[in-house]
């Protein structure tokens, strides 16, 4: 395991993979699937977003262009000239984003419980909700609650409100919430033909299998969509192993070597 640029990096395998975490996530904040990953087959950057993990404090912009923009210049540090990209949620976004600008270089996408890349609707009422979440604690944790549907332990919740406000900047977990939700650019991705794995979960109320099917299933031809049961919006977590035996196998299908 070693510390490079502004990533932590895995693996020595040929097959090179990105992932970009989600809004209450950071590089390490990956749960126990990480150390079910095959490290010999692949290499995995954890990148962390600007005023998350050790990039907190770095200030701005915190957009979805930025991640994708901070992902390509990362894979350039990395010397990697085609790379797969696994996001989380948020994180579903930004890979997105960077196959928008840089189809070329992007071998595979997994979307992991993702936001689409037409964002996400709210009504006023779960907006002010989620606003709330970047100053408040109590909040942060109904959220994560809600979103794995109300049936796990508070001991996992607890940890996970204070991962998420350990690392990251209020002022960018605040405007994050815009990102993710408001930038909608279907125009720029729809139609690619990318080997795409989607990853749902059955109990993630909003970014679940219904979301899934009117809007990735629906964007890109050469998508697969994977419903982990027993599982919310944090397959990570929730059930690891089988969430990186579905993703590994689809990109040792679709990657080659
Ligand atoms: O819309 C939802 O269900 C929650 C999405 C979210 O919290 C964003 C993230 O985890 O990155």
């Amino acid at each position: 395991m070693n510390i490079r640029h502004d990533a932590h990096v895995i693996g020595q395998g040929r097959r090179k993979v990105l992932m970009l975490h989600g809004w209450f996530g950071h590089a390490r904040g990956w749960g126990p699937m990480v150390q079910h990953l095959d490290t010999d087959a692949f290499s995995y950057a954890f990148m962390d977003y600007r005023g998350y993990g050790h990039r907190k404090g770095s200030g701005g912009p915190y957009t979805i262009a930025q991640i994708a923009h901070d992902a390509l210049a990362l894979a350039d540090q990395l010397g990697w000239e085609r790379f797969a990209l696994v996001g989380h949620s948020m994180g579903g976004s930004a890979i997105q984003y960077v196959l928008a600008e840089a189809a070329q270089r992007v071998q595979a996408l997994v979307g992991i419980t993702p936001v689409p890349a037409s964002g996400v609707p709210f009504d006023p009422e779960g907006w002010a909700f989620f606003s709330a979440a970047a100053q408040d604690a109590a909040t942060r944790r109904a959220i994560i609650d809600l979103t794995t549907g109300r049936r796990l332990t508070g001991t996992w919740l607890d940890a996970m409100v204070r991962s998420s406000l350990a690392h990251s900047d209020v002022e960018a977990f605040a405007a994050y919430l815009n990102a993710w939700a408001k930038t909608a650019f279907v125009e720029r991705i729809q139609g690619q033909t990318v080997p795409v794995l989607v990853v749902a979960g059955e109990h993630d109320p909003a970014l679940g299998e219904a979301t899934c099917r009117a809007t990735w299933l629906q964007h890109y031809p050469n998508a697969r969509l994977e419903v982990m049961t027993n599982a919310g919006h944090y397959p990570m977590d929730e059930t690891p192993i089988a969430l990186v035996t579905a993703m590994e196998r689809f990109l040792r299908d679709v990657m080659s070597v």
